[in-house]
């Protein structure tokens, strides 16, 4: 319950992690978004100014500048004169000439007589008829005496013209004739071009009145079809461009700008960079500490749970190269290592060096498990407490040492222990008499050869065919007893058909039968009764 409380923490605490990670992507992206609409708004705000520069700076002051002129000569005319067919021309046509802001020619049509007067002179070099040119129109148009009259071709020339012109009127208030200052688009053309060289954006002059097209300058910057005129929203405008309108009565003359969808790439690259990209890596890396975290996890659960199999933490160690699991190995070598050398000092007699008596109940008791023959072999030491007695305990446990030490050399690879005072005890699965016999005495013949003194043992040999059967010890040590009885220095052994034999009557066993097998020689069977048998 506790894990599965613990897992769900870290569940969540994962899930808050990638939730907070996409939540900054996404807070990342809205203020990019954000910062674009106020970076294009700006945008709109600056180019709106541009155009109120444009026409407070130049096409205000010419449209007043000729109004005002034209005003000044309608002021300084003899009306009466005029009326009569004399020419409007005088002194004052001269300066205002000078003083415009873009000389060109002054006209004066005088409509009662179809007098047209110029300044600077102009003849015609043909036929011309005043009342088919556009600028006739001033005279009878509704509205007020001012008007600006255009685009049209001039008459010699074939420029574009725009006539700006007022209407003069007698003292009962007929009209007299007109006043017409002429600018040519070009000139227009040229300086508003010359203003927007590097802004990067294209202007179209339009007729306030008629709407009608001036002049465009860039006219590559337009957008090759369709327009930005509709562009409202952000992101049409990134793709389509912005058009800011500007009206403007007092000029006559209308704008229209057009801001390529281009001049807002740096704005986007400009936010990407600053403020999108930095969260976006943020996210990624979030993402990709995520991911290796995760990664960190599995692989040490697979290393726990292959460690828990039972792998050597060495082999693991040889495999894995990644440095959590190094770490993580040494430890569990260490710990392997101290478990080892626990185990071994637990299982081990600190006296002999040979394996003791939990060992040797261990594995009796594993043996149980497995349907095979095996035998055990129960060794006492003759009068042991005489040695003790007679040389001392130290002497008594240099014979124990030696003792060991022999019976590990001729039984291996049987496992020896010892499992009390003076008691020794093989674990073998070797169940043939004669090859049992042999070690026995090779044990023997050893063992009374020791310095100082000889020492002899009892010995108890019990063999089962199936290991399962639980009464081996008790059959063991029914041999030793009777090895004892029998005046000790010699063996006992019980085979698997439940015969008894011991050394004083040895059978002739054929090397290596089986000790199953009968006696190859008539044995002299062992009769006395050991204790509980
Ligand atoms: N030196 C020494 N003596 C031990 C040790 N453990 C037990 N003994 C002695 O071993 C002796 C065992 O004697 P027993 O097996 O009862 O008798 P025994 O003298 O060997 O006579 P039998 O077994 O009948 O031949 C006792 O005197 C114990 O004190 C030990 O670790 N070192």
């Amino acid at each position: 319950m506790k894990i599965r409380q613990d897992r769900r923490s870290y569940y969540i605490f994962l899930l808050l992690t990638i939730s907070s990670s996409v939540l900054t992507l996404l807070i990342g992206i809205g203020m990019g978004w954000l910062n674009l609409q106020n970076t294009i708004e700006g945008r709109g705000r600056d180019f709106h100014k541009l155009l109120l520069t444009l026409d407070s700076l130049y096409l205000s002051p010419l449209s007043h500048n000729n109004q005002t002129i034209l005003a000044i000569i309608e002021e300084q005319m003899d009306k009466p004169a005029i009326a009569r067919g004399e020419p409007a021309l005088n002194a004052v046509w001269n300066a205002a000439y000078r003083l415009r802001a873009e000389p060109a020619y002054l006209f004066f049509y005088n409509m009662a007589t179809n007098r047209l007067d110029t300044y600077p002179h102009w003849a015609p070099n043909e036929p011309y008829n005043p009342k088919v040119r556009p600028w006739y129109q001033a005279l009878l148009a509704e509205g007020g005496d001012s008007q600006l009259i255009g685009p049209y071709r001039e008459f010699n020339s074939g420029d574009w013209m725009l006539s700006y012109t007022r209407r003069v009127r007698n003292h009962d208030g007929a009209i007299l004739g007109l006043l017409i200052a002429d600018i040519p688009v070009d000139r227009i053309h040229e300086r508003l071009q010359q203003s927007l060289k590097d802004v990067g954006v294209g202007l179209r002059v339009l007729h306030h009145q008629t709407g009608e097209l001036i002049t465009e300058i860039y006219p590559e910057r337009f957008p090759p079809s369709g327009d930005g005129s509709h562009a409202s929203s952000s992101w049409q405008i990134l793709h389509h461009g912005q058009q800011l309108n500007y009206r403007n009565g007092e000029s006559l003359l209308d704008l229209q700008l057009y801001l390529p969808a281009s001049l807002f790439m740096e704005s986007v690259l400009g936010t990407l960079r600053l403020i999108v990209l930095p969260m976006v890596l943020l996210f990624g890396l979030s993402l990709a500490s995520l991911t290796v975290l995760i990664l960190i996890f599995r692989a040490e659960q697979r290393l726990v749970a292959k460690l828990l199999a039972g792998e050597d933490p060495e082999v693991l160690h040889q495999r894995l190269s990644t440095w959590f699991s190094r770490d993580v190995l040494a430890r569990a070598h260490l710990l392997r290592h101290e478990q080892m050398a626990n185990r071994e000092a637990l299982l081990t007699d600190p006296l002999t060096g040979i394996l003791n008596r939990r060992a040797f109940d261990l594995d009796l008791a594993s043996t149980r498990n497995q349907a095979s023959a095996l035998t055990l072999m129960l060794l006492d030491v003759d009068r042991f407490k005489e040695v003790n007695d007679q040389f001392g305990h130290q002497e008594g446990d240099r014979v124990l040492i030696a003792v060991a030490r022999q019976l590990r050399e001729v039984m291996q690879p049987a496992l020896s222990y010892r499992i009390g005072g003076d008691e020794f005890a093989v674990l073998t699965a070797e169940r043939r008499a004669a090859v049992l016999l042999d070690s026995v005495q090779r044990l023997q013949h050893a063992l009374r050869r020791l310095t100082p003194g000889s020492v002899t043992v009892s010995i108890g040999i019990a063999t089962v065919d199936d290991s399962r059967d639980s009464g081996l010890f008790e059959l063991a040590d029914a041999s030793l007893y009777r090895s004892k009885q029998h005046g000790r220095d010699g063996w006992t052994l019980r085979t698997a058909h439940g015969d008894w034999f011991n050394s004083g009557s040895p059978p002739v066993f054929n090397v290596p039968s089986e000790t199953g097998s009968r006696p190859a020689a008539a044995p002299k069977a062992d009769t006395s009764t050991p204790p509980g048998g």
